[in-house]
């Protein structure tokens, strides 16, 4: 038996589903080439993906693994999280073995993005499964003729049981923005991050793996390409009032996001960038 990659709807929009013959399966949507589910082998959900999600094109999709391109959050005139997380991508390759199955999707400039950022650009997002594993690749070339520079980010909103007691290890000792304390530059000098309030911060120039414990279960988290590791969590009052969340949303939620959001990324005409998150279910 080999893994398979099945075309269906999902929430009435166009998604593929990737399994393995282990039992691990992703749901990626056509729709802003964003992951909605993914359960390794033998495990459970992994991703939190809002009840009251819009799934109907109008905006982007709560949950997931939204890909923010080319510009993170408001670090730029662009609208929050850039231009890519709402629009349709194409299929481009797909490919399975015994033991993976691999999609990517593909999308460029249209009249739309060059209206608002007049800039030629090819992007391709790659997500393979393996039993245990999930890697999403966010590769973006420069189409034009001229360099232009961005920031970028794969906003994983990761599923915890309670997000009081879940703990993510690894970001000892780095500098951070905090977002949620006027942009405060400060050090973490925790042993691990656990959240009980409002959380927006972006670690800089993070090379350690990290590690979410969710009870019983733990989570790897690996990031290449991307330097920086952003950290968010609404919290009560700011849930409330986003509307495609429950008001307890917050609680089953944790954004561990590979994001390059410090300093943006110069890319000259015809040159390539490519980052990398892959989560390991331990
Ligand atoms: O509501 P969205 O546009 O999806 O943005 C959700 C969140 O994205 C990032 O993580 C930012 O750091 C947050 O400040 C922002 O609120």
């Amino acid at each position: 038996m080999t893994a398979s990659i099945e075309t269906r709807t999902f929430h009435d929009q166009p998604a593929l589903v990737l399994r393995t013959p282990g039992g691990a399966q992703a749901v990626v949507s056509l729709f802003g080439a964003q992951v909605l589910s993914w359960t390794p082998a033998g495990g459970s959900e992994w991703l939190y993906l809002s009840p009251q999600a819009r799934h109907d094109g109008s905006t982007a999709i709560r949950g997931g693994i939204p890909v923010c391109f080319p510009q993170f959050a408001t670090l730029g005139k662009l609208p929050k999280n850039g231009l890519v997380r709402t629009r349709p991508w194409s299929l481009g390759e797909q490919r399975s073995g015994d033991d993976f199955a691999l999609v990517t999707l593909t999308t460029s400039e249209d009249d739309a993005s060059y209206a608002a950022w007049p800039q030629r650009f090819s992007a391709e997002v790659t997500v393979i499964i393996e039993n245990e594993r999930l890697g999403v690749e966010f590769e973006v070339e420069n189409t034009g003729h001229a360099s232009f520079a961005f920031t970028a980010a794969l906003h994983t909103y990761l599923r915890v049981r309670e997000v009081e007691n879940a703990r993510l290890e690894g970001l000892h000792g780095h500098e951070y923005r905090d977002a949620a304390d006027n942009d405060r530059i400060k050090r973490d000098s925790g042993e691990a991050l656990v959240v009980e309030a409002e959380t927006d911060r972006v670690y800089h120039d993070v090379q350690r793996p990290l590690l979410l414990r969710d009870g019983w279960r733990s989570l790897g988290i690996n990031v290449e390409g991307f330097p920086d590791v952003v950290v968010w969590n609404p919290w009560e009052q700011r849930c409330a009032q986003l509307p495609d969340m429950p008001a307890n949303g917050f609680r089953h939620m944790l954004c561990v996001e590979a994001a390059a959001a410090r300093r943006r990324i110069e890319l000259d005409a015809g040159e390539q960038w490519y980052g990398r998150q892959t989560l390991i279910a331990l």
